[in-house]
Parts: C-alpha cells; structure tokens; sequence
C-alpha cells in the first residue's frame, strides 16, 4: 500500500467513480495540504460533485483510495465515515437547506446541537459567526423571511461552526446574484485562512481561481493540466518555498 504525504490533509488516489456504467471519476489523483484552499473547476458534469463526495467519505470511491490525516476513508464502515463527516468535515451546496421551522440562528448551531453541545454554548458559537458572516441581525428570524444570499450565509454559518478541518464547498454560489456571488465567495475564502480551515472550492465562478491557491480542472471525470493550472500550482510551489 502506498502511503501519503506528510503534508497533504486529504490525499486521493486514481478515483474511478461510475454511476450505472457511466463514468464520473476516471483515474483522478490528488493532495489538498493543511489550510489550502483548493478550487475545483471544470463544465457541467465533469464530476467535480462527485470528487467532492468521495474526499468527504459520502460515497467510496469504486476503485482508487481517499486519506484523511493518513486515515485511509476508502475502507471504513458507513458509521465511521458519517462520525468522520460530523467531527471533522463541513460542506456547503449551491441550496442552503435549511430547517424551515428553526430560527437563523438555529439552523446555523444545528451541528454543535446534534453533537450535544449545550444550547448556551450551540447559541453563542453561531451568533459568533452570523456577526462575522454579517447576518447578525437576521438571527431570529426563519428562513423565509430572508433573502436567499442571507439563507446561503446561514448554510456557511452552520458548516464553519464546529470549526471543520476540511470544508467542502459544492458550488456555494451557484444559486446567487452576481454581487452576492463575490461576496459570498470572499467571505467562505477569508474565514477559511482566518481559521486555517482547509478548502475544497468546486465552481464555475471565475472568482475562484483569484482566491484558492491552487485549481485543479476535471473534464469528463479526467483530472487535466491547464496553463493555468501549471501556473498556480507554480505559484503555491513557490509561495510554500519562500
Ligand atoms: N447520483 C447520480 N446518479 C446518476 N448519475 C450521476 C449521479 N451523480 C452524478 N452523475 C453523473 O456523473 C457525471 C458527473 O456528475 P457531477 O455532478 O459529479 O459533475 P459536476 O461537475 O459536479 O456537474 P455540475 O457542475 O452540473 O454539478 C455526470 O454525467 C452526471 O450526470
């Protein structure tokens, strides 16, 4: 067995991924170090959703191996995967999902709730966040009442509230007017170095490439070298030597 790098926090090896004999994932390699933010690219069904949920042990991979801080996530059980996605993963998607029932503020502390956290604490950590996230205000209300780029700063709110070691984010800004987008983005990609969250940035925004310090760009499931991949890759090279 190979074993990976010291300092990658998620490593992956030749994922082949086939939904009812169509492929998704053919071959695809790759390590995210410890508080990088990676960006993910690629055109629609290109598998970028897909490499996004084997590195984050909701679907195994069915060929290729995922580590985690040198855990290997391919061969655990389903019960493990799920405490492994609990206590150390976030993910965000293009749709908020959010409870229709629960305040802002109860939404966004549902993890710490669910992990038995007391509520005082569960209700402190994510007022925490919506002040940093700028939603501060919007704390009472449900999730009707807001806007939807306020709904989809809750959904951050939540996923970076128990503080993830590594955050997946599935096109977060998909569903957002143009200015909310780079606000949006702005915001996941600071509070991410801010708190040496690591990142794994899928999307189409072109903004992602100026924020992540490193793309890697799938086309029909295949990882593909870019220039400008090749460029960025360089450029982190560098920045790490420095
Ligand atoms: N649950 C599924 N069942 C069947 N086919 C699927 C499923 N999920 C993904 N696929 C197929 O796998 C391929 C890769 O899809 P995937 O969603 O990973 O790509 P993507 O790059 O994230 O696309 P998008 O940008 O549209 O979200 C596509 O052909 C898609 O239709």
């Amino acid at each position: 067995m190979v074993v990976p790098p010291d300092n990658d926090v998620l490593w992956a090896r030749s994922l082949n991924h086939a939904f009812g004999g169509s492929p998704a994932l053919c071959g695809v390699s790759l390590g995210v170090r410890e508080g990088e933010i990676l960006a993910v690219n690629g055109p629609r069904g290109s598998g970028k959703t897909t490499l996004l949920r084997c590195l984050s042990g909701q679907i195994v991979p069915q060929q290729g191996e995922v580590w985690f801080n040198s855990t290997p996530v391919h061969t655990m059980g389903a019960l493990n995967r799920e405490r492994l996605r609990r206590e150390r993963f976030g993910w965000i998607g293009p749709d908020p999902q959010l409870v229709p029932e629960l305040t802002a503020w109860e939404n966004a502390a549902l993890p710490l709730l669910l992990r038995g956290s007391s509520h005082r604490k569960a209700r402190a950590a994510a007022l925490e966040w919506m002040e940093r996230l700028d939603i501060g205000r919007c704390a009472r209300k449900r999730p009707r009442a807001l806007l939807q780029s306020q709904r989809q700063r809750i959904a951050l709110a939540r996923a970076l509230v128990t503080t993830p070691a590594v955050l997946f984010a599935d096109e977060p800004t998909a569903t957002l007017h143009t200015a909310d987008r780079a606000q949006v983005l702005r915001t996941l990609t600071t509070a991410a170095r801010s708190h040496r969250i690591t990142l794994v940035l899928a999307s189409h925004d072109e903004e992602v490439a100026t924020l992540a310090d490193r793309g890697v760009s799938l086309v029909d499931g295949r990882r593909i070298t870019s220039v400008h991949d090749a460029e960025t890759e360089g450029r982190a090279e560098c920045s790490l030597s420095v």
